[in-house]
């Protein structure tokens, strides 16, 4: 990749309110056509961060360019082809849907068709709908519309699917993949792991601060060091030593149902635990299954160890 490619660059940047340190020595840079995911625990910068890279803050060091610009001192280059996913707040609640996205759509100049956003965001039946009248999922899809219609370079979205139902997520992911695809570059934050796992090209993990990994998200769940869980079902009473002395008493956890019983085993090696399942193990195991680290698990990995154990702080008036 090119650094001509590359739609953002964040380079060493570190920014403190007062003496508090939120953002020390985040460097990344997303490419053209990239989705990237911002995962991090509460607190961690990930507001600070995407505010500043849309130049709303200031950093304290280091450079920010987006297309090509700083951020901070171009207002005029990022607003016209940075999209940020306003505040409901932002919305007249008496205008329609298709009023309220005409409305953005005046805002720029070779806007996308109002009526096919609406379509895409699942929202046509609620065209002539007020906003005041939407339910809150309807309003957060109105919310990204308003930000879509501009067909900007760039989008820059705080937590997109939050409050959705798992429909209308899907439908979000559709729609962000589709502006993907035309070419604009997705930055977001969230705190959901499926979504990140499935959504984001590259995600970016920030602890207290400082980004601790970068990679696709398949790369990072394989990252986890911890092992494979091996999942089968037996009836009451099965003997399950052969298993025990394979693995170990500890590595064995057991949940009775009034006719069953689930058993959990971890291990480093699934398959010689699967094999000793087919051929020698306790009769009639089935519903047999094997999971892997997730991207959550690696993400719990990282917080567990660059977390400082002090919760917190309240917000100052630091900005
Ligand atoms: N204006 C401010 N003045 C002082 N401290 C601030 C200010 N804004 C944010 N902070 C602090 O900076 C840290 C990072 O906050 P930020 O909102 O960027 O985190 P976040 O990762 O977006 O969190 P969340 O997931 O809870 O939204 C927090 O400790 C927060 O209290």
């Amino acid at each position: 990749m090119t650094a001509a490619e590359n739609v953002i660059v964040v380079d060493t940047v570190t920014k403190s309110y007062g003496d508090r340190r939120v953002l020390a020595d985040v460097s990344f840079t997303v490419a053209r056509g990239e989705i990237l995911g911002l995962l991090g625990p509460n607190g961690a910068g990930k507001s600070t961060l995407l505010e500043a890279i849309v130049g709303l803050r200031s950093v304290g060091s280091g450079t920010i360019r987006v297309l090509g610009v700083d951020p901070a001192r171009d207002r005029d280059a990022i607003t016209s082809q940075v999209a940020v996913q306003p505040q409901a707040a932002s919305l007249l609640e008496t205008l329609t849907v298709r009023e309220m996205l005409r409305l953005y759509a005046s805002f720029h100049r070779a806007p996308a068709e109002v009526d096919d956003v609406i379509a895409r965001l699942g929202l046509t039946e609620q065209t002539d709908v007020r906003a005041r009248d939407l339910s809150g999922g309807q309003v957060r899809r109105l919310l990204i519309g308003t930000a879509l219609v501009g067909r900007p370079s760039m989008v820059v979205l705080d937590e997109p699917s939050a409050g959705l139902d798992p429909q209308s997520k899907r439908r979000l992911f559709d729609v962000i993949r589709d502006i993907r695809d035309e070419g604009a570059t997705v930055l977001l934050s969230t705190h959901d792991m499926a979504e990140a796992t499935e959504l984001c090209d590259r995600v970016a993990i920030l602890v207290a601060g400082r980004i601790h990994a970068l990679d696709r998200p398949d790369v990072l769940a394989e990252r986890h060091s911890a092992d494979s869980v091996v999942s089968f079902v037996v009836p009451l009473g099965a003997d399950l030593s052969v298993v025990a002395d394979s693995v170990g008493d500890d590595a064995v956890t057991v949940s009775e149902t009034a006719t069953a019983a689930r058993v959990s085993v971890r291990t480093g090696d699934p398959d010689a635990l699967v094999r000793l399942l087919t051929f020698s193990g306790p009769a009639r195991a089935r519903r047999l299954s094997v999971t892997n680290g997730t991207l959550e698990d690696y993400f719990l990995d990282l917080v567990t160890e660059h977390q400082p154990a002090t919760a917190p702080t309240t917000r100052g008036d630091g900005r």
